[in-house]
C-alpha cells in the first residue's frame, strides 16, 4: 500500500499554497454540468488564472471503481471439490470536497480527482483491504480522524494582505451530517441559498461513518477562512497493476480537459450548468462529489446468501463478481467572499489605503492603477466586540461588464455583502489630473454594479469621499453632496486616517439598519 501511495504521490504535482492570499473566502458554490464533457476548444487563457488567483475552477471527479469479487475454492482432503471462499471486492473510493479554513484559492487543486479503486476480493473470505489514500498535498501525515474540521493552516497566519482575525468564528463541525450532495448521482435539485450560510443537507452517507474514513489521509490544497479541501479515500486496496493502468487513463484525459480551455467553455455551456447545487460555507462541511462503485461479490457470498441453482450458478457468480464503476461528475467551483462591507471604487481611489486605515489589514498600496489584483479582507472590530468584515476588491472601470479592466470577475465577492461603500477619489480631476469627477465615478460604479446584478445598488450604501486632504478637494466634496442624495457621505483622508472614526460609526449604523437604502442621484447631474 505504501508503494502505491508513493506512486500516486509522484504522479500528482505537489500542491501549492498561495502565500499572498485573501483572508476570507467563505462560500464555495458548486455547479454541475448536466451535459457531457465539453468538446475541446483551444485558445485564450483564463483571465483569472493568468492573474494568479484561481477563484473559479472546473474539475472532474470520478469515484473509484469497485473491486471485483474473487472466485476461489478451498479444497481439503475431506472436500476435494472445494468450498467457495472468494471474498467480495472493496468499494471504490469516494471523492469528497471539504470546506476548510486553510484553503486560499483553487490553485492547488487538481482538475481531475479520482477515488481509488476498491481492492479485489481475495481467497479465504477476505474482503478487499481498506485504506489507500490519494494525497493532495505533499508531506501531510495520514490521519485516522478526519471527520472534523482541521486547522492545518490558518489563513490569518499567512503573511499577506490580511490581518489577524479578531472575531471568534465558531468552527461548526457539520461533518457531513448525512451530507449527500447527490452530486454524483443522476438527479441534483438546484439549491437556492438565501442566507448564505446554509448548506446542502441530505440523507445519510458514508461520511458519517468514522469507519469510512479509516486510514483516509486528508490533505489539502489550500484557500481561506472558509474553503475547500478535496481528498479522496478508498475502501479497499487494489491490485497495483490494474489500478495504475486505470489511473493512467484518467490522468491522460487531462489534456482534453485543459485548464486554459475551461473559462471559454464556460460561456458556451452556460445553459447546461445547474447553478448553485451546493454551497459550502462552514469548515468541516463535506460533499461527496463522486461516489465509488460497489465491490463485486465473492463466490463465498453468492453461494451462501443467494444459493443459485446449478444451472445458472457460474453465470450468476461471474456477473455478480464484477465491481461497479464509480460515478463521475464535472463541477465548477466558485469562491465567494462573505464580507459585510464591500469597498467599491475606481482604480487608485484609495480603497486599499482605506482598508488598512479601517482595519489591521495590510494590502498592497501604490500610486498606479490595479495595484489590487485580488480581493483583500480586513476585520473591523468595535468596542462592543461587534465585528465587521470589509472586502476591498480590485478597482472597477467603466465598461467592466464588457470585461474591461478586471471585469466582473471579482464582483461576486461583494455579491453578498450587506453594505456597499463607494470609495470616490475627490482629487481625480484636481491639480491637472485627467481623472473622472467623483459623481461620475459614482455613476460608473453604480452602472457597473447594476449590470452585474440588477438591484445590487439598492442595498445599504455610503460614500467615502477620499483624499479630502488634497487641495481643492473640499469644493469637490461640496459639489458631490449637492449632486448625490440618499446616502451618507463621509469625507475621509485614508492616508492620514482622518474621518475614519466617523466612517466606522457610519458603517456600523448601516450594518444595524434593516431598511435598504441605495444611491440616488439625478441622471442629468452626471
Ligand atoms: N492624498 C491622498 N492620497 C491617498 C489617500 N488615500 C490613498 N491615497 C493614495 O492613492 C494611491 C492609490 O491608493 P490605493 O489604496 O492603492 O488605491 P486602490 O483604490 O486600492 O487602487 P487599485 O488597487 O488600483 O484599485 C496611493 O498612492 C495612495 O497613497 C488620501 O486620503 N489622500
Amino acid at each position: 500500500m505504501w508503494r502505491r501511495q508513493q506512486t500516486l504521490l509522484r504522479r500528482l504535482p505537489p500542491l501549492r499554497v498561495v502565500a499572498q492570499a485573501p483572508a476570507s473566502w467563505p462560500a464555495c458554490r458548486l455547479g454541475r454540468f448536466c451535459g457531457s464533457v465539453p468538446e475541446k476548444r483551444k485558445g485564450k487563457a483564463a483571465p483569472l488564472q493568468a492573474r494568479g488567483m484561481v477563484d473559479r475552477f472546473r474539475m472532474r471527479a470520478k469515484g473509484g471503481d469497485g473491486g471485483n469479487g474473487c472466485v476461489s475454492l478451498r479444497r481439503s482432503r475431506s472436500n476435494r471439490q472445494g468450498m467457495p471462499d472468494g471474498g467480495s471486492g472493496g468499494k471504490g473510493g469516494d471523492v469528497i470536497l471539504e470546506c476548510s479554513r486553510s484553503i486560499w484559492d483553487f490553485s492547488g487543486l487538481q482538475h481531475h480527482m479520482r477515488g481509488g479503486r476498491g481492492g479485489n476480493g481475495v481467497s479465504k473470505n477476505q474482503i478487499g483491504t481498506r485504506g489507500t489514500v490519494i494525497h493532495l498535498v505533499e508531506g501531510e501525515q495520514p490521519s485516522l480522524t478526519v471527520n472534523k474540521p482541521t486547522r492545518a493552516l490558518d489563513p490569518w497566519d499567512i503573511p499577506s494582505a490580511e490581518e489577524h482575525s479578531s472575531d471568534l468564528d465558531q468552527i461548526v463541525n457539520i461533518v457531513a451530517e448525512g451530507f449527500d450532495g447527490g452530486l454524483s448521482h443522476r438527479h441534483i435539485a438546484p439549491k437556492h441559498n438565501t442566507d448564505g450560510n446554509d448548506t446542502v443537507k441530505g440523507s445519510s452517507s458514508h461520511s458519517e461513518d468514522p469507519k469510512y474514513f479509516h486510514t483516509c489521509s486528508k490533505l489539502q490544497f489550500s484557500n481561506s477562512n472558509r474553503d475547500v479541501r478535496i481528498y479522496s479515500c478508498q475502501e479497499g486496496t487494489d491490485e497495483k497493476d490494474q489500478t495504475e493502468s486505470e489511473d493512467e487513463e484518467f490522468w491522460e484525459d487531462e489534456d482534453e480537459f485543459d485548464m486554459d480551455e475551461e473559462e471559454e467553455e464556460d460561456e458556451k455551456e452556460e445553459q447546461d450548468v445547474q447553478y448553485c447545487v451546493a454551497e459550502m460555507t462552514k469548515p468541516g462541511q463535506r460533499l461527496i462529489i463522486a461516489r465509488g462503485g460497489k465491490g463485486g461479490l465473492g463466490n463465498a457470498f453468492v453461494m451462501k446468501e443467494m444459493r443459485p441453482s446449478k444451472a445458472n450458478r457460474q453465470e450468476k457468480i461471474a456477473r455478480l463478481s464484477t465491481g461497479q464503476p464509480g460515478t463521475e461528475s464535472i463541477l465548477i467551483l466558485e469562491l465567494k467572499s462573505i464580507a459585510d462591507v464591500g469597498l467599491v471604487g475606481l482604480p487608485n481611489a484609495g480603497k486599499s489605503t482605506l482598508l488598512s486605515a479601517l482595519s489591521r489589514a495590510q494590502p498592497e498600496i501604490a500610486d498606479y492603477e490595479f495595484t489590487t489584483l485580488r480581493p483583500n479582507i480586513g476585520s473591523l472590530t468595535y468596542e462592543d466586540y461587534f465585528s465587521v468584515k470589509v472586502a476591498d476588491i480590485p478597482g472597477l472601470i467603466k465598461g467592466a461588464h464588457e470585461n474591461r479592466g478586471l471585469g466582473h470577475a471579482f464582483l461576486r465577492h461583494i455579491e453578498r455583502t450587506k453594505v456597499i461603500a463607494y470609495v470616490l477619489d475627490l482629487a481625480a480631476t484636481l491639480n491637472g489630473r485627467k481623472g473622472i469627477p467623483p459623481w461620475e465615478q459614482l455613476h460608473d460604479l453604480v452602472t457597473e454594479l447594476e449590470h452585474y446584478q440588477k438591484g445590487m445598488t439598492r442595498r445599504p450604501s455610503l460614500i467615502v469621499a477620499n483624499k479630502i486632504d488634497e487641495e481643492g478637494a473640499e469644493e469637490m466634496y461640496e459639489e458631490l453632496k449637492r449632486r448625490v442624495q440618499g446616502v451618507p457621505i463621509f469625507p475621509v483622508c485614508a492616508i492620514l486616517q482622518e474621518g475614519v472614526p466617523d466612517l466606522r460609526v457610519g458603517l456600523r449604523n448601516l450594518m444595524d439598519d434593516s431598511d435598504p437604502q441605495g444611491v440616488d442621484f439625478e441622471e442629468n447631474d452626471c
